[in-house]
């Protein structure tokens, strides 16, 4: 199986993605440039965090309209699993890939900081792995990472389970401590913390047991044994 790796002038966490994806999961990946299309032979996309044409206009506006999109957006139609951390998030959403938008923080600072995730949905290809409610620590590192949807939609997400995960206590001033949310289908998730920087034990000071499932969730999915 094969994870493509989309790049964008301005990510920056690719290659920790890459090196997560290859040198602990043992998966095969590719690095995809934004301008080039995607092949047919993809199992799996990830799109990285970083900051994406310097975050101009908003996080994520600007990559949301590049050429390797429609293949994403195609992709996402077949039921693909497409996952996309912190910048990826907000391009999935700026795409409208997923619902809501991802606001500047409510302290108006870049964030910094651990926080914990509870599993909302289990049903994803990148939580089947978790018990509902499980904690995840994570670290979050982010300038526009307050996720709002209007009360219409926050309905609509609740009513079709697309809140995958809420930070434990308030972080940012997300409606309902959102921090992740899926599609309809539930193959597309979006997370603004970051899970690459939580699977090794030697850079993750708490417990990097729960965000290795985010990926072990996706072998599982893949029918990749481990
Ligand atoms: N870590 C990232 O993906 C960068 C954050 C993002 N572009 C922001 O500051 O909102």
């Amino acid at each position: 199986m094969k994870v493509g790796v989309v790049v964008f002038p301005g990510s920056n966490c690719d290659r920790d993605m890459f090196h997560v994806l290859t040198d602990v999961f043992h998966l095969n990946a590719e690095y995809f440039w934004h301008e080039k299309g995607l092949p047919e032979n993809i199992d799996a996309i990830v799109l990285p965090g970083g900051f994406s044409y310097g975050d101009r206009l908003r996080a994520g506006v600007i990559a949301a309209h590049s050429p390797i999109i429609k293949d994403v957006k195609k992709m996402a139609e077949k039921g693909i699993p497409i996952l996309g951390v912190c910048n990826g998030f907000q391009i999935l959403v700026e795409s409208g890939l997923l619902p809501g938008v991802l606001l500047k923080n409510e302290s108006l600072n870049f964030m910094c900081e651990w926080t914990n995730l509870i599993v909302e949905n289990n049903k994803t290809p990148f939580t089947n792995k978790f018990e509902l409610n499980q904690r995840i620590p994570i670290p979050i590192a982010n300038g526009e990472g307050r996720y709002y949807v209007d009360d219409d939609t926050m309905k609509e997400l609740k009513k079709k389970n697309q809140i995958v995960f809420r930070y434990s206590e308030v972080v940012n001033g997300s409606s309902d401590r959102i921090a992740g949310v899926c599609n309809e289908d539930y193959n597309v998730v979006g997370m603004m913390p970051h899970p690459e920087r939580a699977v090794e034990s030697d850079i993750n000071p708490i417990d990097n047991r729960p965000s290795s499932l985010i990926f072990e969730s996706l072998l599982t999915k893949m029918g990749v044994a481990r």
